[in-house]
């Protein structure tokens, strides 16, 4: 096997074209650390496990749909307990940090951090920080405990407080040189992972034991590489109580159009998932396919049609669409450099009532609503929890394993450690060229609102992003078209080890 290391990519070449992305191990820059046996093997919930720990080399596939004749292709290492471990339970001092957009489910992996720290490793000394990546140097500390966290998945939101921007790497770093934390795990979105990288990179320049582990979150579920993120599954849910008040609404008066705007900066993850999941919606507009207005194929042409045909209809917009059409683009950021958002919805309204008025053929009545921070802030649901409580016990399992920079994530149905450069180095978009949009254009009967050139252009970028990624001639990742798979509870309990 040839292995290949810089400060960025680990990478292990096997036969058959099998490619291991491995992830950083605090071995690789601390030599002769010592290993101590896992305490799991004498804890009693787990000892009747068969496969109780997972095997060193076991990886797992970013590709599962192969040809013949295929490569094996990228794989990740397979998450779990180890046998060895590279702490000693009363030598951990870990600590927690939320970052960026709230999303539900937060709190969940918050618990289940905890609580894996403690109840699988024996780990008592836990610390949140509080409020983002700030906090590590202006703001208190939050000692955590199981009782601590014990009801807190019931609740949306952060226990620890979030924020954009303030990340100060040497000031945090310092921080954790400081209070002797040496294991931290970083939830949080693209920026926040970005931060982690940074944060890790500056701990191994500085030749620290001190494991770092990502958690992604995104609502939008815009993050590369991962099945899906945690409460992307709760905001499809309740985005339909949206879309059903939105439809009643509609319904109930003649030319009746309720207007639903959901998440989504740059990817149109849940109102395409939302729209699919309800059956009500007439229209959905994503930030992936740009749509117009007037004229033929248009919106308004579309509205009037559907209006005719059936009195009434529902229209589902992401927040990042047609940001470009708004006539005063706002062109400011937050504090993280994401680019603020016109309210589209409003926008949108806005036109599609004076369009309807002008022409005084077709009195409409239309209602928006946007339950955008609604949906964002309700705690997550079952299956989201069970799905956050994986994520976070494969990160425990990890660190305390000596892995680090690495972010724990759910690849084909199975938890993998991913290098931080992998979730980073892209963002996660609905490809409007995949099945899964065909489906919803067929089941909503829209306009693609493309034209023969911009469909050929969508599809060379798509082949020309596949190749960068693959570096194999435009063959479709499968695992990159993001059709989310419905995982069954018999998956998770197969899976609950990764
Ligand atoms: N390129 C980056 N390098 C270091 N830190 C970053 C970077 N981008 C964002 N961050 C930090 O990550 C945190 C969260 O980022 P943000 O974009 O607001 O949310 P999210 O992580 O959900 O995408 C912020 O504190 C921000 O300062
Ligand atoms: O008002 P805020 O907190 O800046 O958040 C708005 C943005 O947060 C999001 O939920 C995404 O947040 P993250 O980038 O933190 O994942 C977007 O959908 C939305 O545009
Ligand atoms: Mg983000």
């Amino acid at each position: 096997m040839a292995v290949s290391s810089d400060t960025q990519m680990k990478i292990i070449k096997g036969d058959y074209g099998y490619v291991l992305e491995d992830v950083p191990h605090l071995t690789d820059y601390i030599p002769d650390l010592p290993t101590y046996p896992n305490p799991l093997r004498s804890n009693p919930a787990y000892s009747v496990v068969k496969q109780y720990f997972v095997h060193v080399d076991d990886t797992v596939p970013q590709k599962i749909v192969v040809h013949k004749n295929s490569p094996r292709g990228t794989h990740f290492r397979r998450a779990g307990p180890r046998q060895k471990v590279y702490f000693e339970s009363d030598e951990v001092h870990a600590c927690i940090v939320t970052c960026g957009g709230l999303c539900p489910g937060l709190n969940t992996v918050i618990r289940e951090l905890v609580c894996g720290l403690n109840h699988m490793y024996g780990v008592t000394r836990i610390l949140g920080i509080d409020g983002g990546y700030r906090g590590f140097y202006s703001r208190n500390t939050v000692p955590l405990t199981p009782k601590v966290v014990n009801d807190i998945h019931k609740r949306g939101g952060t226990i620890l407080g979030t924020s954009r921007g303030g990340h100060d790497t040497s000031k945090i770093v310092d921080s954790i040189q400081d209070r002797g934390i040496n294991q931290v795990y970083i939830i949080g979105g693209d920026g926040t992972q970005k931060g982690a990288a940074v944060i890790f990179e500056e701990i191994r320049r500085r030749g620290l034991k001190v494991a770092v582990a990502g958690i992604p979150k995104t609502i939008d579920n815009d993050i590369p590489v991962i099945d899906r993120s945690f409460g992307f599954d709760t905001a499809v849910e309740e985005a339909q109580r949206a879309i059903n008040a939105a439809h009643v609404e509609a319904e109930s008066i003649e030319n009746g159009i309720g207007v639903v705007k959901l998440m989504g900066r740059y990817s149109g993850f849940i109102a395409m998932y939302a729209t699919l999941g309800s059956r009500d919606v007439d229209c959905c507009l994503i930030p992936e396919s740009p749509f117009y207005l007037e004229g033929n194929g248009g919106l308004f042409e579309f509205i009037e049609k559907r209006l005719k045909e059936n009195g009434h209809m529902v229209i589902v917009i992401a927040e990042g669409v047609g940001q470009e059409l708004l006539s005063e683009s706002l062109n400011q950021q937050d504090a993280s450099g994401n680019k603020l958002l016109q309210d589209v919805g409003l926008w949108i309204s806005q036109r599609i009532k004076d369009h309807f008025a002008k022409q005084q053929k077709l009195p409409i009545n239309l209602k928006y609503i946007d339950p955008t921070y609604m949906i964002r802030a309700i705690p997550s649901n079952a299956s989201d929890n069970v799905y956050c409580t994986l994520l976070a016990q494969s990160a425990v399992h990890g660190a305390m394993a000596g892995y680090t920079g690495f972010t724990s994530g759910l690849v084909n149905g199975r938890q993998t450690y991913i290098p931080f450069n992998r979730i980073t180095e892209r963002q996660n978009k609905v490809v409007i060229t995949d099945r899964m949009w065909a489906r919803l254009l067929s089941s909503t009967n829209q306009p693609s609102f493309l034209n023969p050139k911009a469909l050929s252009e969508a599809k060379k970028e798509e082949e020309s992003q596949t190749q960068l990624l693959d570096g194999e001639n435009s063959k479709k990742d499968e695992s990159e078209t993001k059709e989310i798979p419905s995982l069954t509870s018999s998956e998770y309990c197969t899976n609950s080890f990764g």
